[in-house]
């Protein structure tokens, strides 16, 4: 599977409610796969198993190796990226979330080689951080717990307090070209129009 020398663990985030979409996005098409699948499918190349995280196993759990629940409930992505870290059998966890297609192996693989000596690996794009396609490491839990008890469920707040590696666009530049695909979000029906004149395109599994 993973041809990393370090086994990694892989989560897909699909605990939210897709309420501007207004139907399931993980069980959207782009091109021939249901969204979450496609994210699998690219996932499987980089990790060593893959945590569905979703109140709503039934419906996704044949994308992933197993699935879990989240174990704080109602704090959005951020709750649910504490129970894939909590679920993780590997110390690093590359975070996923079920409405981003266009995951790149590229960058997933460059986050991987520059994680030693810290924390979380995040992306930097058009200067926004995401959080959502980043690698976080198990001893990041401690701190995840303390901010959500306190209710404070903004994950960009928590790099402070970490050993944080940002990834900036002009290195993610050097090996993959397509960087406003690999951070494209569906939201809303119009996001779908998008996302399909892409999603034709057959998928880049690099496995080296
Ligand atoms: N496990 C878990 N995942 C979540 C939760 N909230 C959102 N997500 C996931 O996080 C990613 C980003 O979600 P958003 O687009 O912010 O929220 P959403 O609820 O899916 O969509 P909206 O209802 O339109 O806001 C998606 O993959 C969601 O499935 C949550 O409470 N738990």
């Amino acid at each position: 599977m993973a041809k990393n020398l370090a086994p990694i663990s892989g989560i897909i985030l699909a605990g939210g409610k897709s309420a501007r979409m207004g139907t399931d996005k993980a069980l959207l098409k782009v091109g021939p796969y249901y969204i979450i699948e496609r994210i699998s499918r690219v996932l499987s190349t980089m990790v060593d198993e893959i945590i569905i995280v979703t109140d709503r196993p039934e419906r996704y759990a044949k994308y992933g190796d197993r699935t879990t629940f989240d174990i704080m409930p109602g704090n959005g992505p951020m709750g649910g990226i504490h129970a894939g870290l909590v679920e993780a059998a590997h110390p690093w966890v590359l975070v996923t979330a079920c409405d981003l297609p266009f995951i790149s192996t590229s960058v997933g693989r460059l986050m991987m080689q520059c994680a030693d000596g810290y924390d979380v690996v995040v992306p930097r794009y058009r200067g926004y951080f995401e959080p959502l396609y980043a690698l976080y490491n198990k001893n990041c839990i401690k701190v995840f717990e303390q901010h959500l008890t306190k209710g404070l469920i903004k994950i960009t707040r928590l790099y402070e307090e970490f050993n944080t590696r940002y990834l900036e666009e002009e290195e993610m530049l050097q090996v993959e070209p397509h960087l406003e695909r690999v951070f494209f979000n569906l939201n809303t029906p119009e996001d779908i129009l998008k996302a399909q004149v892409w999603g034709n395109e057959p998928l880049k599994l690099q496995t080296d």
